[in-house]
């Protein structure tokens, strides 16, 4: 069989997930990025619990939209290929994906609590605090669990795709982080700003919270994306 996706997609597929590592994103390997060729109706992904520093394209894995079937690659494609794939399908502008236990946003995940916009840097790519969803339940956990992984991400944001592109990146509840974008390039730089904001929000909590202007939030976030509407509670965590 041909080549399923282009080599411009494997290698920045390929790129993304050896940044986890270098972004100090990831212990071990809990962490993978795809990239999705929509018109190919795939997504290339990287195979479960491969090693970064021996992680090359020719391990990477191509997955069918429609149905989750492997169309391309010898290894067993991420553990969260269901929830990659959950996403691709309830929001169409989503280009990328990348999943991690960064440290800060686990802990905000493990709290079941947003992680509020509490400044300019947050504001400046997330047009609202990072939401947490519910919890899965007993029956999500037990039938299709890890694309039930992705619908609560869905259900949080209402399968708006508008919102979708304000807000690129949700926390599961008890469990981490889940950031997209137009690419995978995108969505790993989003999960590197999640874990930086997290981290930002966690000591400025401790510090004592004062919740900053509207319009300084406004101003930043629309100065790098245009107009947007402004979702959440600025600093309610
Ligand atoms: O969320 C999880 C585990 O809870 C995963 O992200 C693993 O940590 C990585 O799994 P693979 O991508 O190696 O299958």
């Amino acid at each position: 069989m041909g080549k399923t996706v282009s080599d411009e997609l494997r290698h920045e597929v390929l790129r993304a997930n050896l940044r986890i590592p270098e972004a100090g994103l990831a212990t071990l390997t809990w962490g993978n990025v795809s990239g999705v060729d929509r018109d190919a109706g795939v997504f290339v992904i990287k195979p479960s619990g491969v090693s970064y520093d021996v992680l090359g394209e020719e391990h990477l894995v191509v997955v069918a939209l429609e149905d989750g079937r492997v169309v391309e690659g010898d290894l067993r494609p991420s553990t969260d290929t269901e929830t990659h794939r959950s996403l691709y399908r309830a929001f169409p502008s989503i280009g990328g994906i990348t999943h991690t236990h960064s440290t800060h946003a686990v802990a905000f995940a493990q709290a079941c609590r947003s992680i509020p916009v509490l400044g300019t840097t947050h504001a400046d790519t997330f047009n609202g605090p990072v939401p947490v969803t519910a919890a899965l339940t007993a029956q999500q956990c037990a039938e299709d669990y890890e694309y039930n992984t992705g619908q609560v991400i869905v259900d949080l944001l209402g399968g708006d795709d508008a919102r979708a592109r304000e807000v690129p990146g949700a926390l599961v509840a008890h469990h981490g982080p889940f950031t997209w974008g137009a690419d995978a390039t995108k969505s790993l730089e989003h999960a590197v700003v999640c874990e930086a904001v997290a981290e930002m929000a966690l000591h400025t909590l401790a510090l004592g919270t004062v919740v900053p202007p509207q319009h300084l939030l406004d101003r930043h976030f629309t100065r790098k994306h245009g107009p947007g509407a402004y979702y959440g509670n600025p600093g309610r965590v």
